[in-house]
C-alpha cells in the first residue's frame, strides 16, 4: 500500500529532480517567451552612422549664422550611399533614418525653414550644434553587452537584437511532450455518444496548457483500458519525449493500469497519491533523464495537477521561473472544507480578493473555465471565515 505524502514532499521530489537543459540556436523570430542561453553582444555600434531623426536639412553649425541663407547641393534620403561629404557652408536635404554626410551635423526641421531658389534661410531661433541627429553608436557600442543570458525574450527583445543586426541566438529548448490519454470509455467530440461514453477533454486542454507555454513539440497517444496496450504506447512515448503526462488510469480500479505499465517500462516510481484534493492518485516516475506523471483521470484533476506539479517541471527544463506566482489575499466568502487534505480550489481573484468559485467537484471544468487562480487551503483548517488570507496560485494568462 502506498503511502500518502504530504503536497510539499512532492513538490520538493519533483523540484530535485536533476535536468540537463538543452542549448538550441534558433533564428531570433522564433525565440519569443524562451529564454536566453548566453550573455549577447552588439556586433557593430547602432546607429551605424549619424542619422537624420527628421525630415528637413542638414548643415553645419559651426558655419552658419542666424538669418544667413544656405545653398541645397544634396538630397540624402534613408538608406541612400553618398554623398559622403558635404561641403561645410552648404546645406543638403535630407530625410528621417538618413546618414548625415561628413561636414554636416545639425538637422533642421522642414516646417522651420524658410526654401527659395533652392536656398534656406533657417527659422529656428533655437536651434542648437547636433539638433535632430542620432550619434552613430548611440542605441549601443560595438561589444557592448545587449541583453545577458537569462532573460525572457519578448517581442520588445526580439526587436532590439534584430535592429542591433542579431539573426540568431541560443536559447533553452523546450522539452518534448508526450501525452498517453487512457480510458475505453473516451470518445472524440463531434459525435454523438454512445451510452457510458465520455466525451474525451483531457489531451485538447493539455495540448492548449502546453502551446501556451511555448511547447510545440507534443505528440498524443490514446490507450484502451488494457496493460498490454498501456506499455506499449508508454515505450512509445518513453523513445519520443522528455516528459511523459499520462491521464486516467491512476486509481485502485481493476482497470487502472497506468502504474504497472510504468513498472513495466522500468520507470522508477517516485511517489504515487499526495495528501490533496483533486488529485489524491497522482503518481510521480523517473526513467533515466525523462520523468513521467500520471495524473488522475477526472478532467479538473488532470489540470490541477499539470499547473501544481507538471508546470513547473516543463518550465525548469526551459530555464523558466518555476512556480505560478503565489499570493496571500483575503476570502471573499467563507468557506468550509470536510477533510485533512490539502485542498486546491477553483477560484477567481479580483480587486485584491478571492471567491471560491462553485462546482469543485473534480469532474467537473465549468467552473474552471471562469477561474484565474487556485485557492491552496491547508490540511489542518476546516472553516476559512470571510477576510482570511488564503495563498492563491495564479494561473497563466492568455489572450
Ligand atoms: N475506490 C476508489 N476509487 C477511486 C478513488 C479511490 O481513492 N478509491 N479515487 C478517486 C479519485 S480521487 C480519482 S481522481 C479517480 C482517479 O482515477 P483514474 O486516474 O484511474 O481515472 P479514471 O478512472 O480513468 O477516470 C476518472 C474519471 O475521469 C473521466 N475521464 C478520464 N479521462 C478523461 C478524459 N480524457 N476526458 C474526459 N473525462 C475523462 C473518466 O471517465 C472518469 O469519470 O479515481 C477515483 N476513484
Ligand atoms: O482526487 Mo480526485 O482527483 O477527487 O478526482
Amino acid at each position: 500500500m502506498d503511502r500518502l505524502i504530504s503536497v510539499e514532499e512532492a513538490k520538493n521530489i519533483i523540484n530535485e529532480q536533476q535536468i540537463k537543459k538543452k542549448i538550441l540556436r534558433v533564428p531570433v523570430q522564433d525565440a519569443l517567451g524562451k529564454v536566453l542561453a548566453t550573455d549577447l553582444y552588439a556586433p557593430i555600434d547602432i546607429p551605424a552612422f549619424h542619422q537624420s531623426s527628421m525630415d528637413g536639412y542638414a548643415f553645419s553649425f559651426k558655419y552658419w549664422k542666424q538669418e544667413q541663407s544656405l545653398s541645397v547641393t544634396h538630397e540624402i534620403p534613408a538608406g541612400s550611399k553618398g554623398p559622403l561629404r558635404v561641403p561645410e557652408t552648404n546645406a543638403a536635404r535630407i530625410f528621417t533614418g538618413a546618414a548625415l554626410p561628413l561636414g554636416v551635423d545639425t538637422v533642421v526641421k522642414q516646417e522651420l525653414i524658410e526654401l527659395k531658389d533652392n536656398q534656406i534661410v533657417i527659422k529656428d531661433p533655437s536651434i542648437s550644434l547636433g539638433d535632430n541627429v542620432r550619434l552613430k553608436g548611440s542605441e549601443i557600442k560595438e561589444g557592448e553587452q545587449a541583453v545577458a543570458a537569462g532573460t525572457v525574450l519578448g517581442p520588445a527583445t526580439i526587436g532590439f537584437l534584430c535592429g542591433i543586426g542579431l539573426s540568431e541566438v541560443d536559447i533553452f529548448a523546450s522539452p518534448s511532450v508526450a501525452v498517453i490519454v487512457t480510458g475505453d470509455e473516451l470518445k472524440q467530440p463531434g459525435t454523438p455518444l454512445a451510452h457510458g461514453e465520455v466525451y474525451e477533454a483531457s489531451s485538447a486542454m493539455l495540448s492548449a496548457a502546453l502551446l501556451q507555454m511555448g511547447i510545440n513539440r507534443v505528440k498524443t497517444y490514446y490507450v484502451k483500458d488494457n496493460l498490454d496496450d498501456t506499455i506499449i504506447q508508454l515505450q512509445n512515448a518513453l523513445a519520443f519525449a522528455d516528459v511523459i503526462i499520462l491521464t486516467g488510469g491512476v486509481s485502485v480500479g481493476d482497470y487502472d493500469f497506468v502504474v504497472r505499465a510504468a513498472e513495466a517500462c522500468e520507470v522508477e516510481k517516485l511517489f504515487h497519491k499526495i495528501k490533496q484534493r483533486p488529485g489524491k492518485p497522482l503518481f510521480f516516475g523517473r526513467k533515466s533523464e525523462q520523468m513521467v506523471f500520471g495524473l488522475p483521470g477526472n478532467p479538473s484533476s488532470v489540470l490541477t495537477c499539470f499547473y501544481e506539479y507538471v508546470w513547473p517541471a516543463l518550465r525548469s527544463f526551459g530555464g523558466h521561473e518555476k512556480q505560478l506566482k503565489t499570493l496571500k489575499v483575503p476570502l471573499r466568502i467563507s468557506y468550509t472544507k470536510n477533510n485533512q487534505l490539502i485542498h486546491f480550489l477553483k477560484g477567481y481573484y479580483d480587486n485584491d480578493k478571492v471567491t471560491i468559485l462553485h462546482a469543485q467537484e473534480s469532474y467537473r471544468l465549468r467552473s474552471f473555465a471562469m477561474a484565474n487562480c487556485l485557492v491552496v487551503l491547508n490540511e489542518e483548517m476546516k472553516t476559512y471565515l470571510e477576510e482570511e488570507l488564503v495563498e492563491i496560485h495564479l494561473i497563466p494568462t492568455y489572450g
